[in-house]
């Protein structure tokens, strides 16, 4: 079975069509990028499936359960949890405060205190600057404060938009490292939004290409670098 399943999702704004006719699965495990210009329906596709932005019509499905329509705090406790674009830290918070915010969901407090040792082991400098205000971190280390965070309520499916935003290529290739480490360790579901598909194919899996709300094309991402489907997808009519 499909670790994640959507079918026929629709997402509006008013009159505005952000996404129609989106189907597609992703298995347990998988590394799946969504990609395509400004505009395609990215963000507001992990907003349908983080429960953030209500869907239109359409199914999403975890483990086969239906998740539509139950909200995001119901679904982060359902194992699925969201890295925003942007990050959203509380910069005024210490680090180790932002790493609780979302625990409060959670009753096993001696797992979450193993959660916080994991995440301060993956990521050793937010360890270092645990009581600092969170809002004195690098760019990168707020990156990868949120993917921490994320990982505090125990997810097994992990969503991640557009994680390389505003950082140099150095830092970003860090912040995949880990994310990338992570998901070995876990066994984590990641669909992750990126611009670069040349980032993609780097770090490797299966992308989606994504325009106008619609799929133009899905595969392997580093087959996408050569073929000519990304600027058709860019540059081309829309479908
Ligand atoms: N809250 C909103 N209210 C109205 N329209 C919105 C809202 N959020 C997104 N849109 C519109 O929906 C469409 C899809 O936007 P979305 O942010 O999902 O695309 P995206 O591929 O993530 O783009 P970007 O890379 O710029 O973030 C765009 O036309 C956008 O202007």
């Amino acid at each position: 079975m499909a670790k994640l399943g959507i079918h026929d999702l629709a997402v509006r704004y008013g009159k505005l069509t952000a996404i129609s006719d989106l189907s597609f699965t992703v298995a347990e495990g998988e590394r799946l990028f969504i990609s395509g210009p400004n505009g395609a329906g990215k963000s507001s596709l992990l907003g349908a499936i983080s429960g953030a932005v209500p869907a239109a019509h359409g199914r999403i499905e975890m483990d086969g359960d239906i998740l539509s329509g139950l909200g995001p705090e119901r679904i982060a406790r359902r194992g699925l949890s969201m890295v925003p674009e942007g990050r959203r830290i509380f910069g005024g918070l210490t680090v180790q405060e932002n790493l609780m915010v979302g625990t409060g969901i959670r009753r096993d407090r001696a797992a979450v205190a193993d959660d916080l040792e994991t995440a301060f082991t993956a990521f050793p400098i937010l360890r270092t600057r645990a009581q600092a205000p969170a809002g004195a971190l690098s760019g990168g280390q707020q990156q990868m404060l949120a993917i921490a965070r994320a990982l505090m309520t125990n997810p097994k499916v992990m969503l991640v938009d557009e994680p390389s935003l505003g950082l140099a290529p150095k830092v970003v290739d860090e912040v995949y490292d880990r994310l990338c480490s992570l998901q070995a360790l876990r066994g984590l579901t990641l669909v992750i939004v990126e611009q670069s598909s040349t980032r993609a194919a780097r770090v490797g899996g299966r992308m989606i290409l994504m325009r106008g709300g619609r799929i133009v094309a899905d595969g392997d991402a580093a087959g996408f670098a050569a073929a000519d489907l990304l600027s058709e997808a860019y540059f081309g009519d829309p479908a």
